[in-house]
């Protein structure tokens, strides 16, 4: 519990201290660890925590450089990395973010660090100006990247690497998507302006909103109008195209963005799986907020005994687990926490899911391969071993998007079986 009043600065710095703190002892911001925060607080701890989580690679630098020995309590570096962050984006209330900051030291436990947060901070605005143009030769410190991640990048983007880091330290635009069932893009264009709300179409059925809102003052947004989805993902559905009437299977479903939007273009005979059950039940939430029918199965997917009855599928949606380096801009903390090993062990799980998922595709089906990374292992390279393993498959569209202000970024290979 915080003594702190919830609308003060001090109590959203220290919240977001304390969700730094969890991250990186290992747990992931989708453990809800913003929903223990105060309602009011939200958005400002949420700005505070993951806007710092992009930058840590750069607080992380500053500290190493202000700090002579590692503090007694985590909680109170994760205190000034963010109270840095706040100063550094904020520059025209630096003294309020300080003393502030001080405020949320007291409520640290575990010793009185007030005079540490406070002189630390005060030492960084003494020295910023040559900390910044130190940081501005450190690799890590200037791209906001962990080592391991920039090598991978300017391996495979030698000349688009910096676009992509760039794309991944910028706070991510709102993407919606229009259910088609229930109104067009444009009716809701005009809903939207009516709402004063600022959006441009994008592709058949997308809105680029021109800010980020809550998804409560999106018009409609509980009858199933609308969903929030990236114009990336968007692509999946018109990419696979299924016929209405055919036989579809979405392998990796949860939360269901996907197996929606696929409904809403046609009536479909859809069976959706997903390995954990509390996610098969985001899936049906989802699902019934759309007035959207699908069956849904907990189920791992490459364990074809456990789910499948033996009748082929027309379509088959495999949006396998992955990396997610193309959308680190929404899940800033997955950078820090992922290891150079992970893309490996990804890669050999969705080789597993693709050589499952190949066997349920009828003669002349198709099967669209997904990931929302930007790594070759998990993309082109994947895909490529699959057709070494079965060169009959006919490899029709593949598309490698890079994150952008517009779309984050996906990968999508649509393969055909041999009729
Ligand atoms: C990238 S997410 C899917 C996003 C989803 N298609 C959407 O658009 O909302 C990958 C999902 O695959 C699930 N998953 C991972 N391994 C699986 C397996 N072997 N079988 C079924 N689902 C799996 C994860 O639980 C996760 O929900």
């Amino acid at each position: 519990m915080s003594r702190l009043p919830p609308d003060s600065l001090a109590y959203a710095l220290l919240q977001a201290a304390r969700i730094h703190t969890a991250v990186i002892g290992g747990q992931s911001l989708a453990d809800g660890l913003l929903g223990r925060v105060d309602p009011v607080a939200r958005p400002a701890v949420q700005d505070i925590a993951y806007g710092s989580l992009r930058a840590y690679g750069r607080g992380d630098f500053f500290l190493s450089r202000l700090l002579d020995r590692p503090l007694a309590a985590d909680e109170v570096r994760a205190l000034l990395l963010v109270a840095i962050y706040r100063v550094e984006t904020r520059p025209d209330a630096v003294h309020t973010v300080v003393d502030q900051a001080v405020f949320a030291a007291a409520e640290v436990a575990g010793g009185n660090f007030r005079g540490l947060v406070n002189g630390v901070l005060r030492n960084f605005l003494r020295q910023q100006e040559a900390l910044t143009a130190a940081a501005e030769n450190d690799p890590v410190a200037s791209a906001q990247h962990p080592a391991w991640w920039l090598a991978e990048l300017q391996a495979a983007y030698p000349d688009a690497w910096q676009g992509i880091v760039a794309a991944g330290n910028t706070p991510p635009p709102m993407g919606l998507r229009v259910n088609q069932r229930q109104t067009s893009r444009d009716a809701y264009l005009a809903r939207l302006r009516a709402a004063g709300i600022a959006g441009q179409p994008i592709d058949e059925c997308g809105v680029a909103l021109a800010r980020p809102v809550a998804v409560e003052a999106l018009p409609d947004f509980a009858q199933g109008v609308v969903s929030v989805q990236d114009p990336g993902a968007q692509r999946a559905a018109s990419l696979l195209d299924p016929v209405p009437g055919s036989r579809v299977l979405d392998a990796c479903a949860a939360p269901g963005g996907k197996t929606a939007h696929l409904l809403e273009r046609a009536d479909l005979d859809l069976l959706a799986l997903d390995l954990k059950a509390s996610r098969c039940r985001r899936i049906e939430e989802n699902l019934a907020r759309l007035q959207l029918q699908a069956a849904v199965k907990v189920a791992d997917c490459v364990k074809l005994n456990q789910w499948w009855d033996g009748r082929p599928f027309d379509a088959v949606l495999a949006d396998v687990p992955c990396t997610a380096s193309g959308v680190v801009r929404r899940n800033p903390d997955t950078k820090w926490l992922r290891r150079a090993e992970d893309i490996a062990s990804f890669a050999k799980a969705q080789a597993r899911i693709l050589e499952a998922l190949w066997q349920v595709v009828r003669p002349g089906g198709k099967l669209l391969y997904a990931t929302c990374s930007v790594f070759p292992a998990e993309n082109g390279a994947q895909i490529g071993r699959f057709l070494e393993r079965h060169p009959q498959v006919r490899r029709c569209h593949e598309e490698q998007l890079l994150p952008t202000a517009d779309h984050d970024g996906f990968f999508y290979c649509l393969l055909e079986k041999h009729a």
